[in-house]
């Protein structure tokens, strides 16, 4: 089922970037999908609800009676929410919390570079942000609360939220979504997908919904490709696009476990990516026969299928351990589990991984719902130079400059000589006019 990559005695290429090039990866990819919503994001910039009525009908195939989710039906969701899905929510939103306050640690920076020469660091919230909950293939409600409860936890002041709107539910997004919203305390929220909730978000829209100054949360290749078109005139976090697992194992793996967690991530979209990189004819042998029988039992086998045997998904076969650590790295999975003998010291040796699921006992769908770790995370090779979402994704870090006139005196030659040196000598009259003032 899965595509062989074979790198064994070939002398695979050593250089992460060449390496890179030969591992399995989708053909769609970010750049081309922003042409694609370039001109939905003009549209709604300048057309405003309008626009969002015509794009809601294209792709979401309904048009919400309103597209600002009224108070009472995130009341209703939370009241007719099932106890038992409402205990899974609150370990979750537990988990998480922990984990962020945590995260947020102490980051008071206060140096003295010299005798009355003080630099200082406030970090400090952005102030409203735009957060993004996809629906169009599942209404992933595990979403608001990886959005929602670092956001929280930074202290960001206003918080809207976007989902798909739902035919069967009138338009409305899914009410696990809007109960999870209700017991958040998150009553700004949208009925909109994600390649139009991004424009809104970003431009605002008149009578509707005010400009927010970043915008959070995962989606399909066209909301990752919005975020990259807005990026800049509002901050985004990592471009989190269809799901990816990259899983390292050795003979020791459990294939049948191999297999789940494989099909798990494929479940999210056809363009979802799932490879396996081990040295194991053996074991590559047995996970093909698992993924026959457990791919055959699963509900949504036609779109595991696809992405199973997508060009983005494959088995790389390689020497060894030390063979497959290199491809993973170079590979720079968002998920990436490691099923190996003393997992913990091979994940050490990882340094590009938006996530690192260790042994048999972590697997990534325990990291999508409840371990307390963030489900957000860079896809398609970001993770080698971004983070999953979490608390410092909404805080800003601010220098506060307090030098005493004495302090500055001691500088001063110093900053004009380097002012002169990048022909900006204005830069430098600006120290040696306070040195003549003061003689
Ligand atoms: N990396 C992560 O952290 C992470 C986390 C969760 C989910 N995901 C991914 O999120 C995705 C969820 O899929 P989804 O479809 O439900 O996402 P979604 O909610 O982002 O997409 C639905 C929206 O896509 C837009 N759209 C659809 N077709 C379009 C087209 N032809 N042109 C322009 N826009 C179009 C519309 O706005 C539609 O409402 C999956 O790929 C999943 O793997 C990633
Ligand atoms: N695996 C996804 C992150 O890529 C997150 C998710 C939400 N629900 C289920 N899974
Ligand atoms: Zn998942």
């Amino acid at each position: 089922m899965l595509r062989r990559i074979d790198l064994r005695a070939s002398g695979a290429p050593a250089e992460p970037d060449a390496l890179a090039s030969v591992l399995p990866r989708a053909e769609f990819d970010v750049e081309a999908a922003v042409e694609a919503v370039r001109p939905i994001c003009s549209d709604i910039a300048q057309h405003g609800v309008h626009a969002l009525r015509k794009y809601a009908e294209k792709f979401d195939h309904v048009v919400p009676p309103s597209f600002r989710v009224p108070a009472d039906a995130l009341d209703k969701a939370l009241h007719d929410l099932d106890p038992q899905l409402r205990r899974a929510f609150e370990i979750s939103i537990e988990r998480r919390r922990l984990v962020s306050r945590a995260e947020l640690g102490d980051h008071q920076v206060d140096v003295d570079v010299a005798s009355g020469a003080r630099v200082s660091q406030r970090m400090t919230p952005v102030d409203r942000v735009g957060l993004y909950v996809p629906g169009g293939v599942a209404p992933l409600a595990s979403t608001v609360i990886m959005n929602v409860v670092p956001a929280q936890v930074a202290g960001v002041g206003s918080l809207a939220l976007a989902s798909t709107p739902q035919r069967e539910f009138g338009g409305l997004p899914h009410p696990s979504i809007l109960a999870l919203c209700a017991l958040l305390g998150v009553d700004e929220v949208y009925a909109v997908g994600g390649s139009q909730a991004v424009p809104m978000f970003a431009y605002g829209v008149p009578g509707l919904c005010p400009k927010v100054n970043m915008i959070t949360g995962p989606g399909n290749i066209y909301t990752v490709a919005a975020k990259r078109l807005v990026k800049g005139l509002v901050g985004i976090d990592s471009e989190a696009g269809p799901t990816e697992i990259a899983i390292l194992a050795d003979d020791s793996a459990v294939p049948a476990f191999v297999a789940a967690d494989l099909i798990s991530q494929s479940e999210h979209d056809p363009a979802a990516a799932s490879v396996l990189i081990t040295d194991s004819e053996t074991l590559v042998a047995a996970v093909e026969d698992e993924l026959k029988l457990q791919v055959a039992q699963a509900r949504h086998a036609a779109r595991i299928e696809a992405s199973l045997t997508g060009q983005q998904s494959g088995v790389v076969l390689v020497d060894d351990l030390d063979a497959g650590i290199a491809v993973a790295d170079a590979y720079a999975a968002e998920h990436l589990e490691i099923q190996t003998r003393d997992a913990a010291a091979v994940s050490t040796k990882i340094n590009n991984a938006g996530a690192i699921f260790l042994g048999s006992w972590s697997p990534v769908s325990l990291g999508d719902y409840s371990a307390g770790s963030t489900h957000v995370l860079p896809t398609a090779g970001c993770a080698c130079h971004s983070s999953g979402l979490n608390v410092k994704s909404y805080l800003k870090a601010v220098h506060v400059i307090d030098y005493s006139e004495d302090a500055l005196a001691e500088i001063a030659d110093s900053v004009v000589t380097f002012a002169e040196a990048e022909d900006l000598p204005s830069h430098g009259r600006a120290i040696s006019i306070r040195q003549e003032r003061t003689r």
